[in-house]
């Protein structure tokens, strides 16, 4: 397996078509999902030379927390449809990593038993209509050791993914279910709600509920990106859910150089959907994101190969951004910048 695609091609192999489908689909026609790596196809780099990249770091710091690189894990709900160890198989590759995984509030493992592999975890979350059990889901997590809250926001609705209805699936099989909407250990699990209703004043309450930074996925419009940070948001990920909710949305990469003009410095940036190559990274960060998140690629070597094969997908990843530094010219991840993207002859 040379490239993510191999991995893809791998793990197709080998998931029930049913789940593959779920992991792999969007909403609607899969125009968004398309657009995401369409996107990173129209960009090119224009390369510094002669820049002494012989000795090169990859590190980055993120929300006090020391990455060994600038690509995360985004949260991707229901692990064990794709390996029986689920989350914790994840954790063991972003650990080995030296990077963060965001643990998905639709996990099949408790956040405790993916904490207890080491790695830097954050906890991603849908405000449910019942805050007080909101509260506790925050307080569990906090408790388990993690490190930022990810809010998810743009799902007032879960989005139509037209492979799914016509599959049917419409849940997890029996003996799997979400492990962290238990109240009690061998309770019965709460069903995730979507709440139509959450405005920018909810998103103000959690970030008063938690001494942890929150960042706020789901963003888009620069506007709701000034918003995000006005209600204390810690951080942005731009991002259309991979395509999973509107369909027809914008490309991440077409929307992040405004976000990151409206955020103007003030909390870090991060992007996900479509990364699918060192050099999709190396973009990326010229155009002023912090980092990356990847999900579907994550869940492909989770499939292919548990923990090695996700291990497989990031050291992939990191071979090819060091690369692509080299041959941008940059030593260090700061050393890139916007000047690095040909942004005048993309054809949009
Ligand atoms: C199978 C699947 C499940 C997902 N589950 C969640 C989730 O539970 N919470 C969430 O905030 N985002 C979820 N996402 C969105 C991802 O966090 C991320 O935004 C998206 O996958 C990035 O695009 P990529 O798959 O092209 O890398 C999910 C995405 C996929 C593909
Ligand atoms: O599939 C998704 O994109 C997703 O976000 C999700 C969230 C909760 C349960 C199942 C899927």
């Amino acid at each position: 397996m040379l490239t993510l695609s191999d991995v893809h091609d791998a793990a197709e192999r080998r998931l029930d078509p049913v789940h593959y489908d779920f992991f792999a689909g969007g909403a609607g026609e899969e125009r968004t999902v398309a657009a995401n790596t369409e996107a990173f196809d129209r960009y090119r780099l224009v390369p510094r030379v002669l820049r002494g990249v012989g000795r090169r770091g990859l590190d980055v710091e993120l929300l006090g927390q020391a990455l060994s690189m600038p690509v995360l894990v985004s949260p991707t709900a229901f692990h064990r449809l794709a390996h029986p160890d689920g989350e914790v198989a994840t954790a063991r590759a972003a650990a080995a990593a030296r990077t963060v995984m965001i643990l998905s509030m639709a996990a099949t493992r408790t956040v405790e038993d993916v904490a207890a592999t080491g790695v830097r975890l954050w906890f991603q979350l849908f405000v449910q209509p019942d805050r007080a059990f909101t509260e506790r889901l925050v307080r569990r997590a906090e408790k388990a050791g993690c490190g930022a809250l990810v809010v998810t926001v743009d799902a007032p609705l879960f989005g139509r993914r037209d492979r799914d209805v016509r599959n049917g699936f419409d849940d997890l099989p029996a003996g799997l279910a979400c492990e962290n909407l238990r109240e009690a250990p061998t309770g019965p699990p709460r069903p995730i709600t979507w709440d139509p209703e959450l405005t920018w004043a909810d998103l103000a309450w959690v970030c008063g509920l938690t001494p942890l930074p929150v960042l706020v996925k789901g963003i888009l419009h620069p506007d709701d990106a000034h918003l995000a940070v006005e209600h204390g948001a810690g951080g942005i990920i731009v991002s259309n859910h991979g395509g999973r909710q509107l369909d027809g949305a914008t490309a991440t990469l077409d929307a992040l150089t405004d976000v990151v003009d409206a955020v103007a410095g003030r909390v870090p940036v991060l992007l996900d959907g479509g990364v699918r190559r060192g050099t999709d990274v190396v973009t990326a960060l010229a155009l002023g994101a912090t980092a990356v998140g990847i999900g579907r690629p994550v869940v492909w070597g989770l499939a292919a190969d548990g923990t090695a094969g996700v291990r497989h997908v990031l050291e992939l990843l990191r071979g090819e951004l060091d690369r692509a530094m080299a041959l941008c010219g940059a030593d260090r991840v700061a050393a890139l910048g916007p000047d690095l993207v040909d942004i005048g002859r993309c054809h949009r």
